[in-house]
């Protein structure tokens, strides 16, 4: 089973604004309104990919009712702690000429409402995967993530940890299952800015050797880096992509490259499953749906092709030059 956690679930609404002008009335073209929230996404994509997942984590309010309605429609699994006051929170995402991006703060949770998450927590069982992902809301310590594998250490459960900066770096020593920085996000922890997976892996590496077992690096649409478990480096490009709105893109390839060693998938295969998932969801108003997932995927076999040969040709050149 893989277990999502959300500490601050969200509405994510979606406003396509033709302009943006601060200090002004500002008119939308349309909206869309939809679950959010790191982990739940992880596990929106895991069910439509027919994957067991059951969605932990903490609602409030009537945003937390639609976020519970709208997930068990879909045939997701939910056991959220629902807090007596306040509302999940609203993320307001400016979809225009660019990306404008306002995310709420949350309510307030109580210890005992963290308790009793705890309480759910320790249900899970060895072989089970916990995926720990998105941000703590203020209210809470902001090293939770690392209070979470402490508490569940010697179990037998595989921690996957999408989150930034420190909250990451504490991880490592858990030896964490999965970890998916982006390049940004990789790059400020070492004081560089890496574009392209090649640049990425030399970092993606230090990580490994610093605990964490497989470390995916997303770099937008130049592709993926992946340090596996077995050691190997592997390299991604992503399909051709019209981008429609990135949101949930990086939880989609969380969710594709679980998916894949599940069904035991190569490394190869689970990256470029991963990354079809990531650029199905960016192509997409919401997250991806299977059909555009496969579509994706397919595609992306042509683009490997041609990847494989151009690094053929260039290794070929290089033996040559050596002579
Ligand atoms: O405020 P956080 O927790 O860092 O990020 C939350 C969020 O922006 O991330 C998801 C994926 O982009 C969205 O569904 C959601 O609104």
């Amino acid at each position: 089973m893989i277990y999502t956690v959300t500490f601050n679930p969200a509405v994510d609404y979606v406003m396509h604004p033709l302009t943006l002008d601060m200090g002004f009335t500002n008119r939308s073209s349309s909206e869309e309104v939809r679950c959010g929230g790191n982990g739940i996404n992880v596990s929106s994509i895991l069910n439509e990919l027919n994957v067991d997942t059951i969605c932990l984590g903490i609602i409030a309010g009537f945003t937390g009712d639609y976020i519970l309605d709208t997930l068990q429609s879909a045939g997701v699994t939910c056991n959220f702690v629902r807090l007596d006051k306040g509302f999940t929170r609203i993320n307001v995402k400016l979809n225009g000429i660019v990306m404008t991006i306002i995310n709420g703060m949350g309510p307030k949770i109580p210890n005992d409402k963290v308790d009793e998450l705890f309480g759910r927590l320790d249900r899970i069982k060895a072989g089970d995967t916990l995926v720990l992902t998105g941000s703590i809301p203020k209210c809470l310590p902001d090293d939770m993530y690392q209070i979470i594998m402490t508490r569940l250490a010697g179990r037998g459960i595989r921690f996957v940890v999408d989150a930034p900066g420190s909250l990451l770096l504490q991880s490592l020593e858990s030896e964490p299952f999965m970890i998916k920085p982006n390049n940004h996000e990789l790059g400020k922890l070492f004081d560089v800015n890496p574009e392209t997976p090649e640049e990425c892996m030399p970092y993606a590496r230090m990580l490994h050797e610093r605990g964490a077992q497989n470390v995916v690096v997303s770099c937008g649409g130049e592709g993926s880096a992946l340090v596996a478990a077995d050691g190997n480096e592997y390299i991604t490009k992503c399909p051709p992509c019209h981008l429609v709105n990135a949101t949930g893109a990086g939880d989609s390839m969380v969710a594709g490259f679980l998916a894949s060693l599940d069904r035991g998938m190569s490394y190869q295969d689970a990256l470029n499953f991963a990354s079809a998932c990531g650029s199905a969801t960016a192509a997409s108003k919401g997250l991806a749906k299977r059909a555009t997932i496969d579509k994706f995927y397919a595609s992306l076999q042509g683009v490997m092709a041609e990847y494989e040969a151009e690094k053929a040709k260039a290794a070929k050149c290089a033996k040559n030059a050596d002579k």
